[in-house]
């Protein structure tokens, strides 16, 4: 039945009481994360950071980056609007981050877009980026490191056709590889997790995406030895918050504020009841 294929293997799941941990300690340890993202998604994602109890920092000169990455609990590269000059800055932090143990996670926003795009990505991906997380087609694009067709920083695809490249490029990389959409697919190369929250008018307001890889940082900042569970985590909370939020709004600008309101109050029980994650594999 195409509903089994979609929504995976039921299972006794501990995801809830996973999920809740993640955030409980974000909340508590309030994680430092240092973002490098682009001007569209500063604002939503340091927010979206500060809402779940994260401290956001938003720091991106080379000249800083020697002192300051190995301070942060995690960095979250974003190359929305990446131009030659915010490269090297990218790759420095990542080095840094790396060299510090420090978990770093990478959004190749339209990694297809351009030549030149793609061959940032590829190097990024190259300096072992610990997450991942694209919509389907940066997924692709990147799997395939081929310029194929791209609408740009909106997917064409549905997460599920990018479950075969996403783990080629989780094995290729060694990353945990995460594609949002409908369903969140989260994979490390053969485990397969979906995340089944969220509605679909957060694809109606622009850097939700750019906002959960940050999310994913915090929690893999809060958990770094189980990478892929705070990444499948934050995905499910965040399409949580959607789903509260939506309850109050009227369309995409009320549920970006209701969005960030119901992050900031989720409890418990909610988190309990809402929380939907399944193994595929
Ligand atoms: N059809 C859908 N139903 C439910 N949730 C969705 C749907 N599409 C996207 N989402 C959720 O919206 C958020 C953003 O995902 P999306 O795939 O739109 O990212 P993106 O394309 O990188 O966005 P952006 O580039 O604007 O930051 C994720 O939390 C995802 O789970
Ligand atoms: C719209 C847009 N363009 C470059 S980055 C960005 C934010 C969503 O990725
Ligand atoms: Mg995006």
């Amino acid at each position: 039945m195409e509903e089994d294929k979609v929504r995976g293997k039921a299972e006794p799941s501990g995801w809830p009481a996973k999920a809740w941990s993640l955030l409980s300690a974000t909340r508590s340890e309030s994680p430092l994360i240092q973002c490098i993202t682009n001007f569209v998604s500063m604002d939503l994602m340091a927010n979206t950071l500060l809402s779940a109890g994260a401290s956001p920092a938003m720091i991106h000169s080379a000249d800083e980056i020697p002192d300051f990455t190995p301070h942060a609990r995690a960095l979250c590269i974003n190359v929305g609007t990446l131009s030659a000059d915010w490269l090297p800055a990218m790759k420095l932090a990542a080095q840094f981050a790396c060299q510090s143990c420090k978990p770093w996670v990478l959004d190749p926003v339209a990694a297809g877009a351009s030549g030149f795009r793609l061959k940032a990505c590829l190097e990024l991906v190259e300096l072992k980026p610990t997450v991942i997380r694209g919509n389907a087609s940066e997924v692709i694009a990147l799997s395939k490191a081929s310029l194929g067709p791209s609408k740009g920083v909106d997917s064409s695809h549905e997460s599920t056709d990018a479950v075969e490249a996403a783990k080629s490029l989780a094995q290729a990389s060694g990353a945990i590889v995460a594609v949002s959409g409908a369903v969140d697919i989260v994979t490390d190369g053969e485990r397969v997790v979906g995340a089944h929250n969220g509605v679909p008018m957060m694809q109606r307001i622009t850097a939700t995406g750019c906002s959960v890889t940050a999310l994913i940082a915090a929690f893999v900042a809060v958990d770094p030895l189980h990478a892929l569970e705070a990444t499948v985590s934050a995905l499910s909370i965040f399409g949580v918050a959607g789903e509260m939020g939506m309850n109050l709004a009227k369309g995409p600008a009320s549920l970006r504020m209701h969005l960030i309101d119901s992050l900031y109050g989720l409890d418990d029980a909610v988190v309990h009841s809402r929380v939907s994650i399944t193994s595929f594999s």
